[in-house]
């Protein structure tokens, strides 16, 4: 689905990052019809959290299942030939030659789709240094989405500064889903490459993930209008 094509109310995706199914279901019940997407992470994953994803699918919801896995190959394949039957719209997997070609061969025959994580929202150039990387991150990140391209995966996880540049590159064939979405005033967190909703979607970026804005807020269901108002603003 090219950018123009999706509804301005399924861009934004809802990380549920919290402790266990009863929380996230109780989120859920409480966003009703106005959220259409999830994220499911570490934290709900590993807490009992994976039959969600059926039974979000059930409810007519989308889910990424956000594992961030990477391995050697073979365990790969195998992994993302399970996670084929859970019922998720998206998975991530690490933006590693070897782990994109095996999630990509792990999902053929199925509908999900492989996202790969290319540098962590939460990393700047010092982080990729310390972490022994030569290159920065808008040349990482550049490099990764086009070896991802060429392996056939399906899209990309990245901050919404590269953007527009990764859209020049692999046109509109991936999606560009970004995390580190903050509306105005909210703190950034342990996010160090951060973007309004707006200037996300003005970016080029096709889905938005939230997660402490929204669940973290009073009013989770009106901050996640909100947020979905100044999506579909970005886009008139
Ligand atoms: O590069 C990445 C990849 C994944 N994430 C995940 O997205 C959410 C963001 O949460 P916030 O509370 O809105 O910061 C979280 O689940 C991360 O694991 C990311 O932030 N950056």
């Amino acid at each position: 689905m090219t950018q123009a094509e999706i509804a301005p109310r399924d861009r934004l995706i809802v990380g549920l990052d919290l402790p266990n199914p009863e929380a996230a279901e109780a989120m859920v019940n409480r966003l009703g019809d106005s959220v259409t997407f999830y994220k499911i992470g570490y934290r709900l994953a590993y807490a009992g959290g994976l039959p969600l994803v059926g039974k979000l699918a059930d409810q007519g919801k989308k889910v990424f299942l956000d594992l961030k896995l990477h391995d050697i190959g073979n365990t790969v394949t195998q992994g993302v030939q399970s996670i084929t039957k859970l019922g998720a719209t998206f998975l991530t997997v690490h933006a590693y030659p070897q782990t994109l070609k095996a999630a990509v061969e792990g999902r053929t025959g199925s509908s999900l789709r492989i996202l790969a994580v290319t540098v962590l929202t939460s990393y700047n150039d010092d982080d990729l240094h310390a972490a022994g990387y030569r290159l920065g991150v808008s040349e990482l990140v550049e490099a990764r989405a086009q070896q991802a391209q060429v392996l056939g995966v399906d899209g990309l996880v990245c901050a919404p500064e590269e953007a527009g540049n990764l859209r020049k590159i692999v046109g509109h064939q991936m999606n560009l889903v970004t995390p580190g979405i903050r509306p105005a005033g909210s703190a950034a967190g342990d996010q160090k490459r951060i973007m309004t909703p707006g200037r996300a979607i003005a970016a080029g970026a096709d889905y938005l993930v939230v997660a402490r804005p929204v669940v973290e807020a009073a009013d989770p269901k009106a901050t996640a209008e909100a947020i979905q108002a100044e999506i579909a603003q970005a886009l008139t």
